[in-house]
């Protein structure tokens, strides 16, 4: 590869999308550079080891590991792989790895993520949204279990970029993580995009950690089924009511592809049982605010983030 070819990476939290697919680029031949905050030491020492039930078990050692930003070479891209609850400390962290010109990709779910960031990162840098269809997590320091899925959809946010040049960097993202053996593709509408990953996130992950279950046990139990329905009908009314359009049955189409999956536990399901701050703003808060400035109540949505700020005040340590 040469150096045209190989850019730079730079994972900003290395925890499961982040050391999932900085994994899978660096076995790649991509020059990849890990930020870490409390797995750096294991991960220093043994590497990192991802059990995938679709690329078998695979290591990366020894691994390019960072303990701060600063200490990272100048990177051409910088993946963000932490929860968006980290995003309010970010912009110094990213602007330190970025070299000019960075293409910055957020690897986070929720709604208007790149909105907030934005202001706070220097306008030469692109910003991106990536949205993993992927169900991964962390099973110890270093260690990442992949269940299942793992393709990407990646849309230009902002930036310096003109329309064709947007268009480039997209295809580039997309290109970059092909050449790594993963399902990616661009989008022309990130903000759609969202809304339509939160019909499915919104009920899942909130239902997972109030009613202590995976989606197997959800879908089964006759109540829960119908209020994961409701729930899903809900978001589907606030996408439209902020100018989305929905594919015809899609709660239906989600809800049967739910059912095709083996048992899963959504991120926040994990954040609660490690005591790790809940995805509340993002997957909740923003959503009904959007939603609510459009007209659009989501009384449904409302009480079940009422209930899960109860839950994550009382769960940090
Ligand atoms: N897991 C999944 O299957 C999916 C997740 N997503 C989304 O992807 C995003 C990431 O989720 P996931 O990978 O599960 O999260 P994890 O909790 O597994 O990983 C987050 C990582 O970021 C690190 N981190 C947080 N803040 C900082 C910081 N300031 N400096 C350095 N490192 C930091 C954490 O370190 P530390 O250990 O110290 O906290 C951790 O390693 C979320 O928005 C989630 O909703 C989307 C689709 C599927
Ligand atoms: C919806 C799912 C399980 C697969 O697309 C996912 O990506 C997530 O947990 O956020």
């Amino acid at each position: 590869m040469t150096e045209t070819q190989r850019p730079r990476i730079g994972i900003i939290g290395t925890g499961a999308i982040g050391g999932f697919y900085g994994l899978l680029l660096a076995r790649a031949g991509f020059d990849v550079h890990f930020l870490l905050r409390s797995e750096y030491d294991a991960v220093a020492e043994r590497g990192l080891l991802l059990n995938s039930a679709v690329h078998g078990a695979l290591t990366l050692h020894p691994v390019q590991a960072y303990r701060s930003a600063a200490d990272l070479p100048p990177c051409d891209w910088l993946l963000v792989g932490t929860k968006t609850t980290s995003n309010p400390e970010l912009a110094p962290v990213i602007a330190a790895a970025a070299a000019e010109g960075a293409k910055v990709v957020l690897l986070q779910n929720g709604l208007g993520v790149e909105e907030e960031l934005r202001p706070l990162l220097p306008e030469g840098l692109h910003l991106l949204g990536g949205l993993c269809y992927i169900c991964v997590h962390r099973d110890g320091p270093g260690v990442i279990e992949h269940q299942a899925l793992g393709a990407v959809t990646f849309g230009y946010h902002s930036g310096p970029a003109s329309t064709s040049e947007q268009q480039a960097i997209v295809e580039a993202a997309v290109a970059l993580f092909s050449a790594a053996g993963i399902d990616a593709k661009g989008m022309a509408n990130l903000g759609q995009a969202r809304w339509l990953k939160l019909v499915w996130n919104v009920p899942y992950n909130g239902l997972a950690v109030l009613l202590d279950g995976g989606t197997t046990k959800l879908m089964k139990q006759a109540d829960s089924r119908v209020l994961i329905g409701a729930i899903m009908d809900e978001v589907v009314q606030g996408a439209q009511a902020c100018g989305h359009a929905v594919p015809e049955n899609y709660a239906a189409q989600l809800l049967a592809a739910t059912d095709r999956m083996a048992d899963y536990l959504p991120s926040m399901y994990h954040d609660y049982t490690q005591r790790r701050p809940l995805e509340l703003h993002a997957i909740y808060a923003a959503p009904l605010a959007a939603a609510a400035a459009a007209g659009c109540a989501m009384p449904r949505v409302e009480m079940l983030y009422q209930a899960l700020r109860f839950l994550d005040e009382g769960n940090l340590d």
